[in-house]
């Protein structure tokens, strides 16, 4: 059958090279979007989010120790593609990132209509009239007035630069948008507003997003898929209604556990302990130490086993679920540890 992914990872690493040793930052990370999909990349503060994030756009530091893995964009496998044809094909036309606290990073000097164009007059050539008009089309649907068109950044609240950010990424009409913590800045009314903005812009324009956040709150207004991130893996990967309703993962179902509910006699629980050292993670399960649920198979490093459709557990609970003979299932990960296939 054809492969009806928008994008589809495969095995996705980056590691960096420190003082102390190598960073496995993204490890072995694979999941697939569809056209018109939002997923959400959840997990804790250094997980890897962020690596990801980067390693898919290609926008990475020089320490770079290990680039791995394979990425296809509408069927093309854009991971071989050269620097300089994915920066010309690739980068800001089909698919474009907004930073973590890019909202701080526009040009103070540069009207904010002129640097939302600038992704048309450079990618496409446009010349700078027919540019700005599409940046005015492009601001209204991000609900900024024409007006701020021509005021400097310094003239704009933080939700209205986050709005400018989102517009110059969407100018070019990306297929796939991905958003680093895109509100974690902003007070909550302003948050929610960002939301419908890009809850608008997915159903009006069927743009795919990734959206990256620490937060299971906003992470539920615009997920259809959710994956959970833990120690540069991904542990989890499934339908988001699932996820929220019936997480399988023991690490999903303490994060939605610690979650503060309204309605809710029970406090919410913390997860004792702390993520693995990413320098030298385990060899076996990377949240063992923390799970109140590890047996013995959890010396071993789980493959992502599926459970449903488009369902991956990197669980060993699961083996025993799915009636796979656990002696016959673990496999240690050595050097380069198991990959979500
Ligand atoms: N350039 C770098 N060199 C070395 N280590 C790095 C570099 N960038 C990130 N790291 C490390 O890689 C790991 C993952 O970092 P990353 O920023 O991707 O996590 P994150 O989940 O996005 O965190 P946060 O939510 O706090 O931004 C962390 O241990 C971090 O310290």
């Amino acid at each position: 059958m054809a492969d009806a992914s928008l994008l589809r990872v495969d095995d996705l690493a980056l590691h960096y090279q420190t003082r102390n040793g190598v960073v496995r930052a993204v490890d072995g990370v694979s999941f697939d979007i569809q056209r018109g999909e939002a997923l959400v990349i959840l997990g804790e503060s250094g997980c890897g989010k962020s690596s990801l994030a980067k390693t898919l756009m290609r926008v990475l530091p020089r320490n770079v120790h290990h680039v791995g893995g394979r990425v296809t964009l509408d069927g093309v496998e854009i991971s071989a593609l050269p620097d300089e044809r994915f920066r010309r094909d690739v980068q800001w036309s089909r698919m474009a990132l907004v930073m973590q606290a890019s909202m701080n990073a526009l040009n103070p000097v540069v009207k904010v209509g002129a640097q939302v164009a600038e992704p048309l007059r450079v990618l496409r050539r446009w010349p700078r009239r027919r540019a700005l008009e599409r940046a005015a089309e492009v601001f209204a649907l991000v609900g900024l007035s024409n007006d701020f068109m021509t005021r400097y950044p310094f003239e704009l609240s933080g939700g209205m630069r986050q709005r400018a950010v989102l517009a110059m990424a969407l100018v070019a009409e990306p297929d796939l948008v991905i958003l680093d913590e895109p509100t974690s800045a902003l007070d909550v009314l302003t948050q929610a507003s960002i939301m419908n903005v890009l809850k608008r812009v997915k159903r009006e324009l069927g743009t795919s997003f990734i959206l990256i956040t620490h937060d299971v709150a906003t992470s539920s207004e615009l997920a259809d898929r959710v994956a959970l991130m833990y120690a540069g893996e991904l542990v989890e990967v499934c339908d988001a209604r699932r996820f929220f309703s019936e997480p399988a993962h023991p690490y999903s179902r303490m994060l939605m556990a610690s979650v503060p509910r309204l309605r809710q006699r029970e406090r919410p629980q913390s997860i004792p302990g702390q993520p693995p050292s990413l320098l030298w993670p385990p060899a076996g399960c990377r949240f063992a130490a923390r799970c109140p649920e590890r047996f013995a198979s959890c010396d071993h490093s789980p493959p992502a086993l599926p459970l449903h459709e488009r369902h991956r557990v990197r669980c060993w609970l699961h083996a025993l679920d799915n009636a796979s003979p656990v002696s016959d299932g673990p496999r240690s990960t050595g050097e380069e540890g198991t990959h979500d296939r």
